[in-house]
């Protein structure tokens, strides 16, 4: 076997040739330096683009500082170099990689009239952030639904792998009664194991003042409330009406804003109930408003059911976003319909800088009937590398734990870059 058949096979640590093609490919150099991550609030302002400079100069200034691959990806282009006539399916997509790199060294938020609204590329991607804060809830959201217990220690280990391929956010688990969410009943002995870890932040889920009371004496320094704009949601999920969560979330965020734990509020069914159907945006707005003004940091909308697409997301973000400040918003796509990476293109084109999504695509909710899984994170970060966006996170990495958690699951990754660059490098082993 050569060593190019086992590095996707994640047992191990690739080699180093197998990593630095996975970076070639993915543009996963494109992280940004750790100080520019800040935990609760990780917006980056876009560079201004000179008014000196042409697009052209301003993309190679750029390039030079901060993504020297890019220029090696040119070189190798340009040169016809071996790596790209041998492996060929790589300097295919090099080269698509290129021109996405290229087109968004443009800066994003400030273009000067040089790079004039005739520029396509200045249309689409004008809005977007240039640094993107993923929240990873793969072992919260991922797990929660599988109907064979995964043991503490395979949870702790898949936090480990998340936090170390530079994740700024990974939600551990829930503090739910475990007659509703038995997979979750671990829930101490997780946060007993992360809490401490350096690196991330592990929010965890509360339903009310027990959940939260048992998170806070197992270690949590950040929390999250979870309210549905379905009332028929809301009952089969947490038993209760809209209302009656918030009230109880407005006694749960008082006593965490006493101990100073941020609070991050979900709004579930933003698009569609699987009871009530479609979700008006106003209904959403209501309850994201509810959740931010009771003191959540972040709100993050939540297409429990995966029935969005960029025609029903762009009305809900435009409601939400009419009272609640768009750089406090999160979304939280399930894949269900294979939507979500256009629902998350449109989200960043209004200007929403934190994506939520699961490692291999794991999830779905219990009390959600039809809920697949949420949006693979290694997509997220495929589909960002290329648009240029920083995240902070190393894709080979985050394989790794996709590939840890498959394997003890027993089943295939739910994310179509993870299938796509381990066929990359079995291929690359037969060269
Ligand atoms: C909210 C409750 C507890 C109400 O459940 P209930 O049955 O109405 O609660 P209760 O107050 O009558 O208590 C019943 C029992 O639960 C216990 N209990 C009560 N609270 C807790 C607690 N915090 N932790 C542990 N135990 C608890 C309580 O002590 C009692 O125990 P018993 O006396 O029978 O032995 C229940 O409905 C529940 O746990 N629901 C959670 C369901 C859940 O986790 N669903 C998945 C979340 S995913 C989601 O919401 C969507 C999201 C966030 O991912 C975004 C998206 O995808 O869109």
């Amino acid at each position: 076997m050569s060593s190019l058949e086992e590095p996707l096979g994640f047992d191990k640590l690739p080699s180093m040739s197998s990593i630095d093609r996975i970076q070639k490919f993915s543009s996963s150099a494109c992280r940004s330096r750790a100080d520019d991550v800040a935990m609760g609030n990780c917006w980056i302002e876009g560079r201004s683009c000179s008014t000196s400079n042409s697009c052209d100069e301003d993309y190679e200034e750029y390039t030079r500082e901060g993504f020297p691959w890019r220029i090696h990806t040119r070189d190798y282009l340009s040169q016809g170099d071996s790596f790209n006539t041998r492996t060929l399916s790589l300097g295919r997509n090099n080269k698509v990689f290129r021109k996405s790199c290229d087109s968004w060294h443009l800066p994003d938020h400030q273009y000067n009239s040089k790079c004039n609204d005739k520029n396509i590329t200045h249309k689409f991607l004008k809005g977007i952030p240039r640094f993107v804060k993923i929240v990873e809830v793969g072992p919260r959201d991922g797990l929660q639904n599988e109907k064979n217990i995964v043991s503490a220690a395979v949870k702790i280990e898949l936090i480990h792998r998340l936090v170390s391929s530079g994740l700024p956010v990974v939600e551990a688990t829930s503090f739910v009664s475990p007659k509703w969410v038995p997979q979750l009943a671990d829930a101490k002995d997780v946060m007993d194991a992360v809490h401490n870890l350096e690196g991330a932040r592990f929010p965890v889920l509360t339903p009310n003042l027990k959940g939260f009371e048992a998170a806070i004496a197992a270690g949590a320094k950040d929390i999250a409330v979870f309210a549905s704009a379905s009332e028929s949601f809301s009952k089969s999920n947490i038993n209760c009406s809209i209302e009656e969560s918030l009230f109880r979330y407005r006694a749960v965020t008082r006593a965490a804003k006493e101990l100073s734990i941020p609070v991050r509020g979900y709004v579930s069914c933003a698009i569609g109930c699987p009871v009530e159907g479609a979700i008006p945006p106003s209904k959403v707005a209501y309850v994201a408003k509810e959740l931010y003004d009771m003191g959540c940091f972040e709100i993050s909308l939540g297409d429990t059911i995966g029935v969005g697409t960029p025609g029903t997301v762009v009305p809900m973000l435009e409601a939400v976003m009419a009272v609640v400040p768009f750089e406090k918003l999160s979304v939280h796509f399930h894949d269900t319909y294979g939507q979500s990476l256009s629902n998350i293109l449109v989200s960043l084109q209004a200007g929403i800088g934190t994506v939520d999504s699961s490692i291999a695509g794991l999830g779905g909710c219990p009390y959600a009937k039809g809920a697949s899984g949420n949006v693979a994170t290694e997509d997220v970060v495929y589909m960002l590398n290329g648009l240029g966006v920083e995240t902070n996170v190393d894709l080979a990495k985050l394989l790794m734990a996709g590939d840890f958690i498959c394997r003890h699951l027993g089943r295939p990754s739910g994310s179509k870059t993870a299938i796509a660059l381990s066929r990359v490098t079995a291929d690359a082993s037969k060269i």
